[in-house]
């Protein structure tokens, strides 16, 4: 018989001071005593909004409004194949409390990798963990002026996940321009991620590397701490699944669609995209022409966003 399969809906519900709801887990329940974002079991003929919406109402007496496609994760738990459909939502009624007996907190959503939580959790925490943009910084040759454009994209556009990326640039050079990069991230509360191997944070305690994707598919296993983000470039399906085996912590997926860098290369578009994220082990940030025009189709089809060197480094050619 083949494994059985439990179709769950889930919410990471957040207040206004940033903070994201958790609920523990009944210790007679499955995965019990373990923390858990609420939600449950779609019922036959529910679509996971409605069964979400049915279950907050049911466990914590709230009624959601808005509310938005955060992760789809699929995990093979020893007895069944689980789908964790993950939403976010701001916007809810009532005071959430424990309807069923159980625990239920507000945690700083810094603090939620202190909390146990089950198996499948692991990618749905670094989802609420990371934002919807990733800035991945242009090759600049002024200093001045990558300055410029990275503290207008930390302070106005408020950017924080960034990607420094500076492959032209010679040893000292790039020094320089890594500490300048992280002191304007550390001042703006946003995290640095180098583009390179895991040698550089031996020069940068940044807050991870990328790696392109020939670094990754070179790999046996996770390269850096557990304390550190790993990100990497994946542009196919063995790609993919290659950042699972070695724990990425999350991945761009490219090229979407054309750019002017790359006229003519063959692009995935939307649909094969969605087919890629579906089955992805983490947070997956399309790549490749797309703009933070795109970033609700983006996560309609699943993504953790987007990710662009030209929407922020080269605002003035973007095509809206
Ligand atoms: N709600 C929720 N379930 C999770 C999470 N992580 C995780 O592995 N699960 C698993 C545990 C369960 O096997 C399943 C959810 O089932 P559930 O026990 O919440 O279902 P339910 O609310 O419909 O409860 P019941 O009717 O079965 O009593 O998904 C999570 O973050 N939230
Ligand atoms: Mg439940």
């Amino acid at each position: 018989m083949p494994k059985r399969r439990v179709h769950v809906a889930a919410a990471a519900i957040f207040n206004e001071r940033g903070q994201v709801l958790i609920a523990r887990r009944p210790s007679i329940a499955d995965q019990g005593g373990l923390w858990e974002f609420p939600g449950g079991k779609l019922a036959p003929f529910e679509t996971g909004l409605e069964a979400l919406r049915r279950e907050l109402a049911e466990e914590l007496g709230v009624t959601i409004g808005r509310a938005q496609p955060l992760i789809r994760v699929h995990h093979e738990y020893p007895d069944k194949h689980i789908l964790l459909d993950v939403w976010e939502t701001h916007d809810y009624e009532g005071e959430p409390w424990g309807r069923e007996g159980q625990a239920v907190r507000w945690v700083e959503v810094g603090d939620l990798e202190r909390y146990p939580f089950p198996e499948a959790n692991h990618p749905i925490i670094r989802s609420v963990m990371l934002p919807r943009y990733y800035l991945i910084t242009g090759e600049e040759e002024e200093d001045a002026h990558f300055e410029r454009k990275l503290a207008r994209a930390l302070g106005e556009d408020g950017i924080r996940l960034v990607q420094l990326r500076a492959k032209t640039l010679e040893a000292d050079r790039w020094q320089e321009r890594a500490e300048r990069a992280l002191a304007l991230c550390r001042q703006h509360g946003a995290r640095l991620i180098l583009n390179g191997g895991p040698e550089l944070l031996e020069r940068i305690d940044a807050d991870g590397i990328h790696l392109p994707s020939t670094a990754l598919l070179g790999l046996e296993r996770r390269p850096i701490a557990a304390d550190k983000w790993l990100s990497a470039s994946a542009h196919d399906q063995a790609q993919v699944e290659q950042a699972a085996r070695v724990s990425c912590d999350f991945i761009t997926l490219s090229p979407l669609r054309e750019t002017p860098s790359h006229p003519g290369a063959i692009t995935m578009g939307w649909h094969d995209f969605q087919q890629l994220v579906e089955y992805a082990a983490m947070p997956v940030y399309a790549l490749g022409g797309v703009t933070r025009h795109d970033s609700d189709r983006a996560r309609a089809v699943g993504a953790q966003g987007i990710a662009s060197i030209r929407d922020y480094w080269y605002p003035d050619t973007v095509r809206s």
